[in-house]
């Protein structure tokens, strides 16, 4: 398993520079397999490589990418808070994806209705269904945000969430950084993916930076948590490398 840090001058150079290294990573694996996998996340720079990959994205097969979410936030279909409808206006809408494969959680006015605990259950369901002889999908590539806290999907400091080691999806009803009800992967699944890539930005998130650098207790900083089985990015602006010792 490799780690490597990416310090760049921008956030759009940032964004750019990880869209275009995840199509060529997701059109290698379908070029192996026929098919890749892949998890969103929500946030400006989640949302940014999106739209980046909107405007460019190489010679992915669309149609045969399984899209998959590392959390949303448990509200009505419509709600512009959404994860899932930020990815749609930023890229789904526009790509010829396989609507099949397209794993949106479950919103708070949709199948499960506003039972959040069944919601998280039914994406567990979900994961499992695809998963093959496992209980989640081993995905080619999981994109993650991060908080100035640490926070990863919606694994925050210190939380049951972040400390589960047996369940593979959770609900989240206090998330400290609005709104409150979310539903979220666990760190068992994440570290499932083969590759793990952080898009952070900005001087607030330096101290989790290098934190998880220095092998931080993921309850204290739960992006010390997260790793690909085969590699781990950190895509960063200056300020958000400012904190590491070689900075
Ligand atoms: O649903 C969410 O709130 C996101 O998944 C969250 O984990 C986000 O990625 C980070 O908070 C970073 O957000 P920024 O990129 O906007 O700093």
């Amino acid at each position: 398993m490799t780690t490597e840090t990416l310090v760049f001058d921008d956030k759009q150079t940032l964004v750019d520079t990880a869209a275009r290294r995840f199509a060529d990573l997701i059109g290698a694996a379908q070029r192996a397999r026929g098919v890749a996998s892949v998890v969103l996340t929500g946030g400006s720079n989640g949302i940014a490589i999106l739209a980046s990959l909107a405007a460019d994205s190489g010679d992915i097969d669309w149609s045969t990418v399984d899209i998959y979410w590392g959390d949303d936030r448990f509200v009505p279909t419509d709600d512009p808070e959404r994860n899932y409808g930020q990815a749609r206006n930023a890229l789904l809408d526009h790509v010829p994806v396989d609507p099949a494969r397209v794993h949106p959680m479950a919103p708070s006015d949709g199948e499960f209705g506003d039972d959040i605990d069944a919601a998280a259950a039914g994406y567990a369901a979900t994961l499992l269904a695809n998963a093959g002889a496992d209980v989640s999908p081993h995905f080619d590539l999981h994109l993650l945000g991060m908080g100035g806290e640490g926070h990863i999907n919606s694994l925050f400091p210190h939380t049951a969430a972040t400390a589960e080691a047996q369940k593979t999806v959770v609900a989240v009803e206090d998330s400290p950084k609005p709104p409150p009800r979310r539903i979220t992967l666990t760190l068992p699944v994440v570290n499932r993916s083969k590759a793990v890539w952080f898009l952070v930005a900005g001087e607030d998130k330096a101290q989790a930076v290098a934190a998880a650098h220095a092998g931080a207790d993921p309850a204290d900083w739960p992006c010390a948590g997260a790793h690909g089985t085969e590699e781990t990015v950190w895509f960063l602006d200056h300020a958000a490398a400012s904190a590491l010792p070689d900075a």
